[in-house]
């Protein structure tokens, strides 16, 4: 099975190719700029023709969440205008689309978690566009749409990165204790999605079509997940930082954020019989292997 994924450098993607390792009839296509450039449609179509895919991933998107506040141009045609084109370009290939998305499409004032019934409500650029893009790929049949949330991996940008690269050089680290959400593993996520594929490869089944919710069980504040790599980090011999919980209102960014956006992962386990790890055990998976590829590791007393 040849799965064509958008963009190159993305979490994702790196953490899909480690993934399919493992599998030597998947062959996963990483497809990025200036091939595949999703802010020129006329770039979409031919860029995933050319790796005459089984499935398409749509991976790339605009992520820079406070930055596309003032880009907003930018991230709609990313976001929302380039997946209605992935879309009508694997309908036109009569082959499936998985499309990624994120709870930051909910507002974040439900109790408890949010199904795939819940009505969405942006608060922020990000998640607009990223609704748009819903919107998009589930006006086409036979595609996925699968939100996830709070990704993290040795790949890329993340917030685990940040929080590993802060440990190392801040005696305090202050971070928001009022926004919840469900840390997944990039990794775990991965080995799901090559599930997927291969389900929407061999079966027409509708009911495996439309959109799901897949994260990683648990929820956490950003302030939770911080003191989790602390400790982590503390358990392997570096130094662990002051960790200082603090109210959204306290550190101020351009981006609104969901107080809660936890989401309800139970249609994807009816449907496909799939559910991702806790993501406590997870982190320490991910902090070992950004770990055993640091060269600056601190040593303990
Ligand atoms: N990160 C998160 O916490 C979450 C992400 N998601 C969604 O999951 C998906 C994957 O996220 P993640 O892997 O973290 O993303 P990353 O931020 O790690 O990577 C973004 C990818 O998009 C690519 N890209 C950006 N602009 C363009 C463009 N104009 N043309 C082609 N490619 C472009 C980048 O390209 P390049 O390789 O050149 O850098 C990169 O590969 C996205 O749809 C995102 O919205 C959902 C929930 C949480
Ligand atoms: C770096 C840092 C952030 N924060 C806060 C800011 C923000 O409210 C929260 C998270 O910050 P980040 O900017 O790292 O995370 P953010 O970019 O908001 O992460 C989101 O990315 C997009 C792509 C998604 O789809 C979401 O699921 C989610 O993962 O933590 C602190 O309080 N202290 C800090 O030192
Ligand atoms: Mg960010």
């Amino acid at each position: 099975m040849r799965i064509a994924v958008t963009g190159t450098g993305g979490q994702v993607v790196n953490a899909l190719i480690a993934a399919a390792q493992s599998h030597s009839d998947i062959e996963i296509i990483p497809i990025g700029r200036p091939q595949l450039d999703l802010s020129r449609p006329d770039s979409i179509a031919p860029a995933i023709i050319a790796t005459k895919p089984d499935v398409v991933l749509s991976a790339a998107a605009y992520t820079a969440v406070d930055q596309a506040e003032s880009d907003t141009n930018m991230a709609e045609q990313i976001n929302a205008m380039a997946p209605a084109l992935l879309a009508h370009t694997a309908s036109a290939l009569n082959i499936p689309l998985i499309h990624l998305s994120t709870d930051y499409v909910f507002d974040g004032l439900k109790t408890g978690a949010y199904d795939e019934t819940d009505t969405p409500g942006p608060i922020n650029v990000y998640g607009r566009t990223k609704r748009a893009g819903e919107q998009a790929v589930l006006a086409a049949t036979g595609h996925v749409v699968l939100r996830t949330s709070w990704l993290y991996s040795p790949y890329g940008h993340n917030f685990v990165k940040t929080m590993y690269w802060l440990a190392q050089t801040h005696d305090e680290v202050r971070v928001v204790d009022d926004q919840y959400g469900g840390p997944t593993s990039a990794l775990d996520l991965a080995n799901a999605l090559l599930t997927v594929c291969a389900r929407l490869h061999n079966d027409r089944d509708p009911a495996l079509r439309g959109l799901f919710h897949l994260t990683a069980p648990g929820s956490a504040s950003w302030a939770d997940l911080a003191d989790a790599v602390f400790t982590d980090l503390a358990a392997r011999g570096m130094r662990r930082p002051h960790l200082i919980r603090i109210p959204s209102a306290q550190f101020p960014t351009a981006a609104q954020r969901p107080p809660n956006s936890r989401l309800d992962c139970r249609k994807i386990s009816q449907a496909y019989g799939l559910a991702l790890p806790p993501w406590r055990h997870s982190l320490m998976t991910c902090l070992d292997e950004m770990m055993s590829g640091e060269p600056h590791r601190k040593e303990t007393a």
